[in-house]
C-alpha cells in the first residue's frame, strides 16, 4: 500500500505547482457564472444557450451508449420525438382529458405528459433494444435508422398527432405556481436537468455499473466472464439514452409551444451523433461540447452559406459532413482530450486515492464471500469433450479433472487445441459433445457469467483490459459479482460504502499481485507481462475456486516469472484448483502437479512431469516440431 500512496502523492503533487483549479472547481464556477449571467443575457443568447442545453441531453445519452458502450444509434432523435408528442398530446386532446376524467388541473397535464412519454418510451426503447442490440458490426446502426425512419414517418401520418402539420397550443410548464412561458424560465429548467442528467450518469460511471458499461466496449467475452450481464446492460443502456432523449423532447414541446415532425427525422438524429461523435468516447462534459459547437456552427452556417452561394438549402449539411472528416482524422479520439490536454495547465487531474481520501468515510461493507473448497474435491471436470469446426476436429474426447489445491497444466504444440478447450470449460463456447461440470453443476449451454458466478476466474490468451482505466479499475471489475448496488444506487451515489470496499478489495489483489506501485496507472502503459498479471490480480478479485490462466508467463521476465511461480504456489496452497495453458515448459515443469498433452485435438499424455517428459509419445510431438528446445530446456 505504501508505494500506492507515494505514487499517488508524487500524482498530486507535480501538476500542483502549475495548476490552478480542479475539474470540479472549474465545473462549479462555470455553472455559476452561467447562472449569475442567466438573468442578464439577451433573449436570443437565452434562447441559444436553451437549445444548446436541450441537444446536449439527448447527446449526453448518445455519449454513453456510443462513446462508453459502444453501440451506435442513428434514431435518437425518434426518441425526443415521442417525449415531445406524449406531452402535446396529452396537454391538447380532448380525447386524452376525457379519458382523465376532465377534471385534471391543467398545471399538472404536462406532467402527464412527461409521465406518458417516460413509460412509452422505456417500453419501445427495451422491445427495440432486445431486438436490435442483438446484432453486430454495422448491422446495429443500420436497424437504427430503419427504425428512426419508421418512427419518424408514424409520428408524421397519425391523425390524432395532426399530421405533417403536429400540435399547436401546448401549454407552458408551471412549477410551483410559477408559469415557465418563456425560454428564459424554462432555460433554467433546462439547464438543471442537464446538469443533474450529466451529474447522475458521472456516477454512474464512476461506479461498479459503470466498469461493467465501460466493459461493453471492448468486447462482451470479457464482461461476461466477469460475470456482467452483457445483453441486459446494452438494453440497459439504450433505455437510459433513449429516456434522456424523451425528457429533452418533453422540454422541447414545453419551449417551442407546438410539435411536428421535421426536427425528429433522421438528419436530426445524424446531428446529433455528430455531437456525441465531437466529445471523445466517454467524456459527459463533451456532450455539451459538441451540442454548443453545433448549434452555434448551425445557426452561423445557415445565415452565412445561402448568402455565400446565392441559394438557399441546407448547405450545414455538406459542411458538417466535412468537418466530421477533418475532426475524425485530426481528432481521432474527439475534441474533448485534446481541450483538456490544453486546459491540463490551469486544471489540476485528481489522483483517485487522494479523493478516496477525501471522502468521508463511509461505514464498512462486506463484499460477497466464498468458502474454497477442501483439498482435493473436484472442481471442474470434462467427460469426452469434443469439438467440431465443420470438418475439423478440434479437440477429441478430451477427459480431465481439475482439483482444489492443485496446478493442472495443459500442453501441447500450436494449434493442438489448448485454446478450444480453454473455451468450453470457461462458458465461451459449448462442446458438439461431451459434458463439462463446474462445482458439481452441469455446464451444458450455460454463458461464461454463469461459471463466473460459480466461482471460476480466467485470464485471456490476448489480454482483455480496460486500456484508458487504472489498475485499479480494472481489477475491481473482477469483483463485480461480489456486491450489489444496482444503476440506480449509484446514479445517486449511494453505493459508496460498497465501492469503496470493492476498490479496498482490488488494491488488496493488486498488492498480493505484486503491482501495488501502479494501482493508479491506467493499464495500457503497463508492459504486457505486467498486463498479464493485471488479468491474474482482476480473476483473484472475484475469490475464486477455479482459476483458468492462458499463457501468464507470455511476456514476463526472469524474475517476473519467479514472482508468478511464487504467487501461483500460494494460491494452490490455499486451496485454489488452477489449470494453466503455457508455453513456457520450465515454467510449467517446475510448478505443475499434473500435466495433460495434448496433439492434434486429442490427449496424448497425462500424468506428473516427471512422467509426462518421460513419455514417448510427448518427446516426439514436441521434438518432431518446433517447439522442441521448449522441452529440451525444461529438461
Ligand atoms: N472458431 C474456429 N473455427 C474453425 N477452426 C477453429 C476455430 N477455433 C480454432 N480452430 C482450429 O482448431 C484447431 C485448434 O486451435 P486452438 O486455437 O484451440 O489451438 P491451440 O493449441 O490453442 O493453439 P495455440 O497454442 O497456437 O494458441 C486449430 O486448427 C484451429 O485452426
Amino acid at each position: 500500500m505504501n508505494n500506492t500512496s507515494s505514487s499517488n502523492t508524487a500524482a498530486s503533487a507535480a501538476p500542483a505547482g502549475r495548476a490552478l483549479i480542479t475539474p470540479r472547481q472549474l465545473t462549479l464556477a462555470l455553472v455559476a457564472a452561467l447562472a449569475l449571467a442567466w438573468g442578464f443575457l439577451p433573449e436570443f443568447t437565452v434562447s441559444v444557450l436553451s437549445n444548446i442545453g436541450l441537444y446536449a441531453l439527448v447527446a449526453a445519452g448518445l455519449v454513453m451508449l456510443t462513446g462508453v458502450g459502444g453501440m451506435t444509434s442513428f434514431g435518437q432523435a425518434a426518441f425526443v420525438g415521442m417525449g415531445a408528442y406524449a406531452t402535446a398530446w396529452i396537454c391538447t386532446s380532448p380525447t386524452a382529458a376525457a379519458w382523465m376524467g376532465g377534471a385534471v388541473n391543467p398545471a399538472l397535464l404536462p406532467w402527464a405528459g412527461l409521465l406518458l412519454g417516460l413509460v412509452f418510451t422505456f417500453a419501445l426503447a427495451w422491445a427495440l433494444g432486445a431486438v436490435t442490440l442483438k446484432l453486430q458490426g454495422h448491422y446495429l446502426p443500420l436497424c437504427t435508422i430503419a427504425w428512426g425512419l419508421s418512427l419518424y414517418y408514424l409520428l408524421g401520418n397519425m391523425d390524432f398527432l395532426g399530421g405533417q402539420t403536429g400540435i399547436t397550443g401546448v401549454p407552458p410548464l408551471v412549477v410551483a405556481g410559477y408559469s415557465l412561458a418563456t425560454p428564459r424560465a424554462l432555460g433554467v429548467v433546462i439547464w438543471a436537468v442537464l446538469l443533474l442528467a450529466l451529474w447522475a450518469m458521472h456516477n454512474l460511471l464512476d461506479s461498479r455499473e459503470g466498469r461493467a458499461i465501460r466493459a461493453l466496449k471492448g468486447g462482451r467475452l470479457m464482461a461476461e466472464s466477469m460475470g456482467v450481464d452483457t445483453a441486459r446492460h446494452r438494453v440497459k443502456l439504450f433505455v437510459l439514452a433513449a429516456l434522456l432523449a424523451a425528457v429533452s423532447g418533453w422540454l422541447y414541446a414545453h419551449l417551442q409551444r407546438f410539435v411536428n415532425p421535421t426536427p425528429f427525422n433522421l438528419s436530426i438524429g445524424i446531428e446529433l451523433l455528430f455531437m456525441a461523435v465531437g466529445r471523445g468516447a466517454g467524456h459527459l462534459w463533451g456532450a455539451v461540447l459538441g451540442a454548443a459547437l453545433i448549434t452555434l456552427l448551425k445557426e452561423k452556417l445557415q445565415d452565412v452559406l445561402p448568402s455565400l452561394l446565392g441559394s438557399s438549402g441546407n448547405f450545414e449539411v455538406i459542411v458538417f459532413g466535412l468537418l466530421m472528416l477533418f475532426v475524425l482524422q485530426r481528432f481521432a479520439d474527439g475534441l474533448w482530450p485534446t481541450l483538456a490536454r490544453i486546459a491540463g495547465r490551469w486544471v489540476r487531474p485528481h489522483a483517485a486515492a487522494a479523493t478516496d481520501a477525501a471522502r468521508p468515510a463511509a461505514p464498512p461493507v462486506q463484499l460477497a464471500h466464498r468458502d474454497l473448497p477442501a483439498r482435493g474435491e473436484v472442481l471442474l471436470q470434462a467427460t469426452k469433450v469434443s469439438k467440431r469446426f465443420g470438418g475439423l476436429v478440434a479437440n477429441n474426447d478430451i477427459s480431465m479433472t481439475l482439483k482444489a489445491g492443485e496446478i493442472h497444466a495443459l500442453i501441447g504444440p500450436n494449434g493442438a487445441g489448448k485454446s478450444t478447450f480453454f473455451n468450453m470449460v470457461s462458458g465461451v463456447d459449448d462442446p458438439s459433445s461431451g459434458e463439462v461440470r463446474l462445482a458439481g453443476q452441469p455446464m451444458t449451454a450455460k454463458p461464461s457469467r454463469v461459471f463466473a458466478a460459480l466461482g471460476l476466474g480466467r485470464t485471456f490468451q490476448h489480454v482483455r483490459l480496460l486500456g484508458a482505466r487504472s489498475v485499479a479499475e480494472n481489477v475491481a471489475l473482477g469483483a463485480h459479482l461480489r456486491a450489489r448496488r444496482g444503476w440506480l444506487a449509484a446514479m445517486l451515489r449511494l453505493d459508496r460504502a460498497e465501492e469503496a470496499a470493492l476498490m479496498a478489495e482490488a488494491r488488496r489483489q493488486i498488492e498480493r499481485c505484486g503491482l501495488g506501485a501502479h494501482a493508479d496507472t491506467p493499464a495500457a502503459s503497463l508492459s504486457l507481462g505486467q498486463q498479464r498479471v493485471v488479468e491474474i490480480a482482476r480473476a483473484l478479485a472475484g475469490q475464486p475456486s477455479v482459476l483458468l490462466l492462458d499463457e501468464p508467463a507470455a511476456g514476463l521476465r526472469h524474475l517476473e516469472k519467479r514472482a508468478l511461480s511464487v504467487l501461483l504456489s500460494q494460491l494452490r496452497a490455499e486451496g485454489l484448483g488452477i489449470l494453466v495453458v503455457e508455453h513456457d515448459m520450465e515454467f510449467v515443469m517446475n510448478l505443475a502437479d499434473r500435466i495433460t498433452v495434448l496433439e492434434f485435438g486429442t490427449v496424448i499424455a497425462t500424468g506428473t512431469p516427471a512422467e509426462v517428459q518421460a513419455n514417448p509419445r510427448v518427446l516426439e510431438a514436441y521434438l518432431g516440431g518446433a517447439d522442441d528446445e521448449l522441452l529440451g530446456d525444461a529438461r
